[in-house]
This record gives structure tokens, sequence and C-alpha cells, in this order.
């Protein structure tokens, strides 16, 4: 079997890994990375990206339907073949931009499944690869669950390459993938089902705004069950009998489970390089250094308490590779970080919750924006919730609204540069414009 050695080892190349990868070369580093499946990782190839391209055509739907005898007359409809040629026409072409970025920058790449035979060597299908440091970035797969048919259940990837939208589609999970693909489901003119266990969806967002938003997701015509999960599933005549905790019986066409996801590290044997994993996750110090100090976990594998996005991975990949190059001795710290589910309208966050806010005394500003110029041109019932510490400085913000992705950014960056509300007005923006709307919010 081949040997080659290097100065650090990646192993995954998705948006984490990718991130090291790219940082560690540039400052000076002899760089391999591993990859088993799709080059790029989960994100661009069955995740965030082909997710955004069906949101394409929801959003204008969207759009249209609010807009509906006010100006417009006449709504499209989603041909889903046709939409998800589009999304494959993306997909398809990310190995070929990955690999080449990869070859421009002289990384080298290898194809295989990598597992650790030793402290600092592992092996893939024909080549043994040592180390001075190997940094894991093998992220997550979807959760299983074990009740009787549970094993007829797809997951998202299945659900980002379904050749036709079925008439009537059940989802178990009432977190990100749940709600974002019930919605998208729903535009694509399916009968919906949300099943999940909570007594809300999305628990860890703000509970004021999740409370609205399953109010219209309900008036959409979303069949949503709280405080319940799937017992049994059986194929019957062509579609599946689903019968709930709750008692509740009935058929759907086809099931897709988003019950939350656990790491890939139990796949590695970690054993055989003394670092200790917990549910597929890799437990990590405040340097993001496994159990074997030559070794560092990063993006959705690592087991910290941060949300598992891209940005983050992206984050944690350039930190670790930075300080294996000597550039930092510092502990990892986090800028704020927002967080969005993408359904109509979006929820997004960032900084202090609103809770935890009002824990702590400080003023939370709830901001009706429904009659602005830029809510009130597409009828979107826009609320944003700021807080503010005692010296008036933004630190949270939660939104509901169509314009909720780009407008966290906005919030993003006053937290970061510790800007008061009045401070946001230090910089003219386009108007009308949502940066308009965002110097003018009180
Ligand atoms: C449906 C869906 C939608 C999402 N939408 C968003 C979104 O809108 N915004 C957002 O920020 N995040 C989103 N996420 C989360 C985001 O995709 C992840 O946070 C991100 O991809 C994690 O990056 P990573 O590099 O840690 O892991 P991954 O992207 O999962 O990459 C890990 C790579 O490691 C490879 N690998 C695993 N084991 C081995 C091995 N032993 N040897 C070699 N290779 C191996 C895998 O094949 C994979 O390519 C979404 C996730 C899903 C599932
Ligand atoms: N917009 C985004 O940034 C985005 C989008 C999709 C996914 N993601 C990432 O992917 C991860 C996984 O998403 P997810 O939706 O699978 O997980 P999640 O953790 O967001 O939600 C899981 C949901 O399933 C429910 N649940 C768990 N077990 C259940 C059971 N047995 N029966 C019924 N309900 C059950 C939970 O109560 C929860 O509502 C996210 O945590 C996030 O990191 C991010």
């Amino acid at each position: 079997m081949e040997q080659a050695n290097f100065d650090i080892g990646i192993i995954g190349s998705g948006p984490a890994g990718l991130a090291a990868a790219f940082e560690a070369q540039q400052l000076g580093q002899k760089v391999v990375i591993i990859e088993e499946y799709m080059w790029g990782g989960t994100c661009p190839n069955y995740g965030c990206d082909p997710k955004k391209i069906l949101l394409s055509a929801v959003e204008i739907l969207h759009r249209e339907q609010a807009l509906q005898n006010k100006g417009l007359v006449g709504s499209s409809r989603i041909n889903w073949p046709e939409l998800m040629a589009i999304k494959q026409e993306y997909v398809d072409a990310v190995k070929p931009r990955k690999i080449k970025g990869l070859e421009q920058a002289t990384i080298e790449h290898i194809y295989g499944h990598a597992q650790f035979i030793n402290r600092n060597t592992i092996t893939t299908e024909n080549q043994k690869i040592q180390a001075t440091n190997w940094i894991i970035a093998t992220g997550q797969r979807p959760r299983q669950l074990d009740f009787p048919g549970a094993d007829l259940m797809l997951d998202s990837e299945d659900f980002l390459n379904l050749a036709e939208m079925p008439q009537d589609i059940t989802f178990l999970g009432g977190g990100y993938i749940g709600v974002e693909f019930a919605n998208i489901s729903h535009f694509a003119d399916a009968n919906v089902h949300l099943i999940t266990q909570g007594n809300h969806l999305l628990s860890d967002f703000d509970q004021l705004l999740v409370g609205k938003f399953e109010q219209e997701m309900i008036h959409n015509g979303v069949d949503i069950t709280f405080n319940a999960t799937i017992v049994e599933i059986k194929k019957y005549e062509g579609q599946y009998l689903i019968r709930l905790s709750n008692g509740t019986t009935y058929l759907t066409d086809l099931v897709i489970s988003a019950v939350g996801r656990v790491g890939n590290a139990d796949k590695i044997h970690a054993e055989n390089a003394g670092i200790e994993i917990r549910d597929g996750h890799i437990l990590v110090d405040q340097y993001l250094r496994s159990t074997n100090p030559d070794i560092y976990a990063i993006g959705d594998v690592a087991d910290n308490d941060v949300p598992k996005l891209v940005p983050v991975g992206n984050y944690e990949g350039r930190y670790v590779a930075r300080r294996l190059s000597d550039q930092t001795s510092e502990a990892l710290q986090y800028p704020t970080m927002p967080q969005v589910v993408f359904g109509t309208p979006r929820i997004a966050q960032t900084g202090l919750s609103m809770k935890d806010a009002q824990k702590q005394g400080f003023v939370v500003k709830d901001l009706e924006l429904g009659k602005v110029i830029t809510f009130f041109r597409y009828h979107d019932d826009a609320h944003i919730r700021v807080a503010l510490n005692q010296t008036g400085q933004i630190v949270g913000a939660s939104i509901l609204a169509f314009e909720a992705e780009e407008l966290i950014n906005y919030f993003v960056t006053a937290i970061n540069t510790k800007r008061t509300f009045e401070e946001t007005q230090a910089n003219l923006y386009a108007y009308p414009s949502l940066g308009s709307e965002f110097a003018e919010f009180y």
C-alpha cells in the first residue's frame, strides 16, 4: 500500500474541511483532503444550495399570491421536474468546480473513505496517509428511528432528489428541515402533513414569532400535529398507512424523516487515534482539539454548543488552520451568528435571545412593520424584535419577515461593531430599501 506524508490531513470536503484546506495551504502547509462521497459536502450537493434553488420558484409564487387582486391577475404553478432539472444542473457543476479549486491551489485531494489505524495515520481503500495533524470535518447524517416501518421513510437528501412531488406528503420533525421542506411541498401543490413531538415548531427560535409563523403555515393549509410522533408505517395499496402516537391513522404517499442529525465520527475508527466521541460527534475543547491533542474537529461533527451551520463550520475551519500554522494561540471566540429558517416568511435571529435579554432587564423593542413601505408593498407582515442593553447597544434581534435572511445581516454587523440603535443611522442607505428601514426602525 502506497504511503504519503503531510503536515495537515483533512477528512471531509464540506464547507468546514474546504475552508481549513485553503487557509492552511495558503499559510504554507502541505495539505491533503479526503472525501468519500460528494466533493463540497452536504451544503452544495444535498443541503442549503439545492434547497435555495427550489425556493426560487416558491418565493415568486408566494409574492404572486400576496399580490392577487392587488395589482396582479393569475398565478403561476411550480413544474417540479423542470425545477429539479435546474437544481441538478447546479449540483452537477459542484464537483468539477471544487476539484478545479483544489487543483489551482495545489491541494492534494483523494477520493476514498478515511479511517484511523493509529494516532496519526489513516487508510483509504488503497492508500496509507500520515499527517502531523489531522482535522476531522466529516459532518453529520440523518438520524434513523427504529419503530416498525421506519425504514420506509425517506430523508432530506431523497427529498432534494424527488422526481415528482406526490399528492400527499408527510414530514416527521418540526425543526429546520421539516418546516422548510413542508413549506416547499405546499407551494408545489402537495397536501402536506407535519408531525412533531414538541408543542411548537422550531424550539430554538423566538417562540412569539414562531407562533405567528405556525398560524401562517396552518392558514396555508399545512396540517400540523403537535405532541406526537409516528409509531408505525405500513405499505397499503400503493400508499403508506401511518399510525401516530395519539392513535390517529391516515394514508399518505410519502414520508420524509427530519428528526435531527447524528455525527459521522462513528465510522472513522476514532478509537485507534485516541479520540473520544459522543453520538457520532467528536468531543472538543475550546481550541477544537479532540482528546488526541494533534487531532481537531470542525463543523457539524464537532461536539460543541454552537449552531451547525455553514458559516460556523467555515469559521472553525479557518481558525484551526491558523492555529496549526502558528497564527493564533487564542481559544476560539465566535462572533454573533445568524440563524435563518427559510420558510415563507423567514424566521431569523442573532445575538442574545429576546427571552434572555428580558431576563437580564434589557429593553426589547417590538416593531410591527407591515405598514412600512418596504414590507407593505409585498403585504409582508414583518415583525422585528430588537434587544438593547443598558447603553443602548443592539445585542440581539429576531425577525419574522420575508426579507429576514438579508435584514438579519445588518443586525449581525451592528452587534459585532457594538452599535447603538441611534448609530445605525451613521450610514446613509439607499431609500427605500431594507437598509433604510433598518436605519429608521423606530
Ligand atoms: C437539507 C439541509 C439544508 C441545510 N440548509 C442550510 C442552510 O440553509 N444554511 C446553513 O448555514 N446550513 C444549512 N444546512 C447545514 C449545512 O449543510 C451544514 O452545517 C454544513 O454542510 C456542515 O459542513 P461540514 O463541512 O461540517 O460537513 P458536511 O458538509 O456534511 O461535509 C462532510 C463531508 O465529509 C465526508 N466524509 C464523512 N466521513 C468521511 C470519511 N470517513 N472519509 C472521507 N470523507 C468523509 C462526507 O461525505 C461529506 O462530504 C443544511 C443541512 C441540510 C441537511
Ligand atoms: N436554514 C438552515 O440553516 C438549515 C436548514 C436545514 C437544516 N439545517 C441544519 O440541519 C440540522 C438538522 O435539521 P433537522 O430539521 O433534521 O433537525 P432539528 O434538530 O432542527 O429538528 C428536529 C425536529 O424533530 C423533532 N423530533 C425529533 N425526534 C422526533 C420524533 N421521534 N418524532 C417526532 N418529532 C421528532 C424535534 O422535536 C425537532 O422539532 C439543523 O439543526 C441545522 O443545523 C439548517
